[in-house]
C-alpha cells in the first residue's frame, strides 16, 4: 500500500512540475498571477517595516533634537515608523503597492531606494513615481520583460518604424516624422546591424527613398542595395552623395518660399517631393583621416554637409539614421555638433563608459547608468529616447540580413529615381577611376 502511495505521490509531483513549466512558458502571465504573485506579495508585506527602516523610508514623529537637563541632544530616534502601504495589487507583469508619505517625506528616497526594493523582493526592477500629492506608487516588474519579449504592434504611419518592443510592453517606434534624426551606437555584436535591418524592412514598402553610406566597401548596407536609390562605399562617393542632398535641400526650400509654406509636409501631395532617409554604417570612418591634408579636407567636407543636413533637413523631407561603435569628442569638434542636432538616440551595450555618456549624457545620467548595464548577452537591447522626451529600455524585433534583403528585393520597384544622387556618385566613381 506505502509503495503505490508513494508512486501516486511521485507521479503528481511529476504532473505538477510539467504542467507548471507548460503554464510558464505558454501563459506567463497566468503563470505570474497563480505563483510568483502571491509569494512575492506576501514578502512585500512581511519585509515592508524591515526595508523601510534600513533605506530611511520609515520616519519618527519625534522631533531629531530634545533636552537632556540642559543639554540639546541631537539624533534620529530609534522608533521610526514605516509609512503605511496599500496590500500589493498584481499587474500583468508584476505588482503595485501605493505608499502613504509621511507629512513631510517626498518621494525622493523611495526613488533612491528603488534598487534595494527590487533585492529585498527579488524581483527584476521597481519604479517610483508619485502621480498624486501624498502618495508614492511603487511598481514592480517580476522578471526583465525584453528577455522573451513577444512582437509588438504599432499603426502604418508614412516615416514610421516599428523596431522592437519597450520594457514598458508598448511597441518601439523610431517614428521620423517626429523625431527626424537619429543616432544609433553599440559595441560589435551588440545589434545594430539587426537594428538597421529591421528599418530598412519597415521604411522598404513606404514612399520613402533610401540612400545608404557605408564606408566599410558597402559589406553592410550593400545588401540592400536593390532598394537604395543610392550608395555611397568610399568616403570620397559620402562627399558627393552628401553634397549632392545639400544641393536637394536647397531646391526644397526655394520650392517652399514659392508657394509660401514653411514645410515640404504644408505642400499638395502631388507636389511634395518625396522624403529621403540616409543610413550611414559606421559613422567614425567619415570623420577618421589618414593625417594627410586631402584626407583631412575631406572629412571635414563630410562634417559639415552631415550638420547642414542635420540642422535643415527635418522640415525638408530630410533624414539623418547614423549608427557607429563608439561617438566620442576625438572624432572632432565636427561630431559633438552633429550630436546635439540628433535628438533620436539609441545606445546598445558599449565598451567604454565615454560613448555611453557622448550617447546619453546630455539627456540622463540615469539612462547612462542603465545603458552601462546591458551585458553582452542582451543582444538587441539598447537604451532609447521615446518622442515624448523619456527613455527607456527597449528590445528590438530580431531580424535577420537575410529578412531586410528579401524585403528590399521585394520592393525594389518602389525605389524613387533621385537622379541628382545618381549623378554625383556617377562623378565620384569616375573622379576616383582617374585618380587611381
Ligand atoms: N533583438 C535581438 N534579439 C536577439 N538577438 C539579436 C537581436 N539583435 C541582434 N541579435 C543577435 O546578435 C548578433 C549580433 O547582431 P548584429 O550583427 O546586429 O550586431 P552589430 O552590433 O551590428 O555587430 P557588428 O558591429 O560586429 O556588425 C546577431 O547574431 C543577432 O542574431
Amino acid at each position: 500500500m506505502v509503495p503505490i502511495a508513494f508512486a501516486f505521490l511521485l507521479a503528481l509531483l511529476a504532473w505538477v512540475l510539467v504542467a507548471g513549466a507548460y503554464l510558464r512558458d505558454r501563459y506567463p502571465v497566468v503563470f505570474w498571477y497563480l505563483t510568483g504573485y502571491p509569494v512575492t506579495a506576501l514578502r512585500v508585506v512581511r519585509t515592508w517595516r524591515k526595508v523601510a527602516q534600513l533605506n530611511d523610508l520609515a520616519v519618527s514623529p519625534r522631533p531629531a533634537r530634545g533636552l537632556l537637563g540642559n543639554l540639546v541632544v541631537k539624533g534620529d530616534s530609534l522608533q521610526a515608523i514605516a509609512p503605511r502601504i496599500s496590500f500589493p495589487r498584481a499587474t500583468r507583469t508584476g505588482l503595485s503597492v501605493v505608499v502613504r508619505l509621511h507629512p513631510g517625506q517626498t518621494p525622493a528616497p523611495f526613488i533612491q531606494a528603488a534598487d534595494a526594493l527590487a533585492h529585498a523582493w527579488r524581483v527584476h526592477a521597481v519604479r517610483v513615481t508619485s502621480p498624486e500629492r501624498g502618495r508614492a506608487f511603487l511598481l514592480a516588474t517580476a522578471a526583465d520583460p525584453l528577455r522573451r519579449p513577444g512582437l509588438a504592434h504599432a499603426p502604418a504611419v508614412l516615416l514610421s518604424a516599428l523596431v522592437g518592443i519597450l520594457e514598458s510592453g508598448g511597441a518601439w517606434v523610431m517614428n521620423l516624422r517626429q523625431v527626424p534624426h537619429w543616432l544609433i551606437v553599440g559595441a560589435t555584436q551588440s545589434g545594430k546591424s539587426t537594428l538597421m535591418a529591421r528599418l530598412i524592412v519597415q521604411l522598404a514598402p513606404q514612399p520613402v527613398a533610401l540612400i545608404g553610406i557605408d564606408c566599410k566597401g558597402g559589406m553592410e548596407l550593400g545588401l540592400f542595395e536593390s532598394r537604395l536609390s543610392g550608395l555611397a562605399t568610399s568616403r570620397r562617393e559620402a562627399v558627393a552623395v552628401l553634397g549632392s542632398l545639400v544641393e536637394e535641400m536647397a531646391l526644397r526650400m526655394e520650392i517652399c518660399r514659392m508657394e509660401g509654406v514653411r514645410s515640404i509636409w504644408d505642400l499638395p501631395d502631388k507636389t511634395r517631393p518625396v522624403p529621403v532617409v540616409v543610413l550611414v554604417d559606421e559613422l567614425a570612418e567619415l570623420y577618421l583621416t589618414d593625417g594627410t591634408r586631402d584626407g583631412k579636407a575631406e572629412a571635414e567636407k563630410c562634417s559639415t554637409l552631415l550638420l547642414r543636413i542635420a540642422q535643415l533637413g527635418a522640415t525638408l523631407g530630410l533624414h539623418l539614421v547614423l549608427a557607429g561603435q563608439r561617438v566620442g569628442s576625438d572624432l572632432g569638434p565636427g561630431a559633438t555638433a552633429l550630436r546635439a542636432q540628433l535628438s533620436g538616440r539609441i545606445c546598445h551595450r558599449v565598451n567604454d563608459p565615454g560613448t555611453a555618456e557622448m550617447v546619453l549624457g546630455d539627456l540622463n545620467k540615469d539612462a547612462v547608468t542603465v545603458a552601462q548595464s546591458i551585458t553582452t548577452a542582451e543582444q538587441g537591447v539598447a537604451v532609447c529616447t521615446s518622442s515624448q522626451g523619456g527613455w527607456g529600455r527597449a528590445r528590438s524585433h530580431l531580424t535577420t540580413i537575410d529578412d531586410a534583403r528579401k524585403a528590399a528585393g521585394s520592393h525594389a520597384h518602389l525605389t524613387p529615381e533621385l537622379l541628382r544622387v545618381r549623378r554625383a556618385l556617377l562623378l565620384a566613381g569616375t573622379a576616383g577611376g582617374e585618380g587611381a
